[in-house]
């Protein structure tokens, strides 16, 4: 594993397919001044492009480009970096890339996230900010990018380093009373030490508060249109995109297969799924099969909007299968289905009820803004960093183990020793965020989900 860490490596940093410029690049813990002279004949000033042609073992040009050499550690790697900018056709790329695996001594391929990971372990960037790199290219939507950035410039990495210190001074003064027992809890009390530790865990809510929001802004929210045949499903999903997606007809059992569509509401990620509307009596075997998924789509739901059709609200038959569907969806937790009426421009909804017309458009504004709601999305002026599900769950196990810890300090006869283990796991805790305790299976796991070439 660690030689591996010593090899040089290589890969296309640019999108696949054609392009006006595409990059090469190679980075390496050793100098690259033999590849250079080999591929660009010449040597290159540090951090300046230098336009020459890029040869191939023969000496003939594949292609005319710019030359940029980054000497460690003043690299993106921290390494030294040879950047090869060339017109961006995939057969040029493809040349340019076995040509420096070749004029580079030991040089092999670069694993996805590869770049990326040496940065990281050269101290250029720690976890979550590496992460960040990864979220910015994947980022959906101009908030999610705006976030990522932030994260990439360190605003997570910045809350969870102060919170880090906060939890250092805490642990420095219990684990130096635990060598002087006789004067212990007077000791802790002088200075503080519990008044700290709440101070500590109101600060770290703050940060999960922030942390959450950074994570629905990456993950975005899984919705899916459930209910009865017929009642509107695919007629809101073409209203919420605004634009005709699916098939809509007066005829029940119209949509057989699901259809996704994302979308943004305030910047955050909606992932809208359209499913098979849901009955019992059908002999259709398409259907039936159409049926199963949508059952299935709705368990991995964030959110089911369970659909209802105020046009035949009343009939018996209807309310029948509507009491046969709630029965399944007992399953589900209550705090993601949300009631929806539509065609209110037929009739007027229950009182309280939240209603639409998919039809008119009449409601669509307030349907965003309860989803927002439902996902727990609150409108932060500026100052969201993205983060992820991991960073999300860290957090709440530092909560818990600082919790634990305030439990013993509360009690009349507080056993310090379990105190400091608490708050040792608090740290740990806290550290697999930007990385100071993460095992290696985590960082390859972090690593293994970014691009080639990054
Ligand atoms: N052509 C090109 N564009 C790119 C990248 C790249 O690698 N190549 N990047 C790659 O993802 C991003 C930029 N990231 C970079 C981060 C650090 C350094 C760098 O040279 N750092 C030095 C010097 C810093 C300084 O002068 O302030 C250092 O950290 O010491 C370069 C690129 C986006 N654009
Ligand atoms: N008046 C009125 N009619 C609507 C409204 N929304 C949908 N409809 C009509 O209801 C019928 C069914 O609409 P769909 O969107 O296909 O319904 P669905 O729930 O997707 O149906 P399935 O795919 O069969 O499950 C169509 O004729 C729509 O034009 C509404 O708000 N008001
Ligand atoms: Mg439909």
């Amino acid at each position: 594993m660690l030689a591996r860490h010593q090899d040089p490596i290589a890969a296309i940093a640019t999108a696949p397919g054609r392009g006006a410029v595409g990059i090469v690049r190679v980075s390496s813990p050793q100098p690259l001044d033999g590849l250079i002279d080999a591929v660009c004949g010449r040597r290159l000033q540090p951090r300046e492009a230098t336009y020459l042609p890029l040869r191939d073992a023969a000496g003939q040009a594949i292609d005319h480009g710019l030359a940029l050499h980054f000497p460690a550690p003043h690299s993106y790697t921290g390494e030294h970096v040879l950047e090869l900018q060339a017109h961006g056709g995939p057969v040029v790329l493809q040349l340019l890339l076995a040509r420096v695996v070749e004029a580079c001594a030991g040089a092999r391929l670069a694993e996805p996230g590869e770049f990326t990971q040496r940065a990281f372990l050269n101290g250029k960037l720690d976890l979550a900010q590496a992460e960040a790199v990864a979220d910015l290219i994947d980022a959906s939507t101009e908030a999610a990018a705006r976030s990522a950035g932030r994260a990439l410039g360190g605003a997570l990495s910045k809350e969870v380093a102060a919170l880090r210190d906060q939890l250092i001074q805490l642990r420095m003064l219990v684990e130096a009373t635990l060598d002087f027992p006789e004067e212990e809890i007077d000791f802790l009390q002088k200075a503080d030490a519990f008044g700290r530790l709440e101070r500590l865990a109101a600060q770290l809510q703050a940060v999960q508060q922030r942390t959450r929001q950074g994570a629905l802004l990456r993950e975005g929210l899984k919705v899916v249109l459930a209910g009865q045949p017929n009642v509107g499903k695919s007629s809101l999903l073409n209203a919420l995109a605004g634009a005709e997606l699916a098939i809509v007809t007066p005829i029940p059992g119209t949509t057989r297969d699901q259809l996704s569509q994302s979308l943004q509401i305030e910047g955050v990620p909606l992932h809208i799924v359209d499913t098979a509307g849901l009955r019992d009596d059908t002999a259709d075997e398409v259907e039936r099969i159409g049926i199963a998924r949508s059952w299935s789509a709705i368990e991995d739901a964030d959110v089911v909007l369970f659909l209802h059709d105020l046009g035949r609200w009343t009939d018996p038959g209807y309310a029948a299968e509507d009491a046969r569907i709630r029965a399944r969806l007992q399953g589900v937790e209550p705090h993601r289905i949300l009631q929806v009426f539509n065609k209110a421009d037929l009739a007027a909804p229950p009182p309280g009820e939240l209603a639409l017309s998919a039809k008119t458009g009449a409601g669509l504004d307030a349907l965003r803004q309860r989803l927002l709601q439902v996902a727990g999305w609150q409108a932060m002026p500026e100052g969201v960093f993205i983060a992820r599900e991991r960073h999300v769950q860290a957090l709440a196990r530092t909560g818990e183990h600082l919790a634990l810890a305030a439990v013993q300090a509360r009690s009349p006869e507080p056993a310090l020793d379990l105190l400091a283990e608490e708050l040792r796991l608090a740290h740990d805790a806290l550290g697999e965020i930007t990385g100071a305790f993460s095992a290696d299976e985590l960082l390859g796991v972090i690593f293994s989900s970014f691009c080639i070439g990054k």
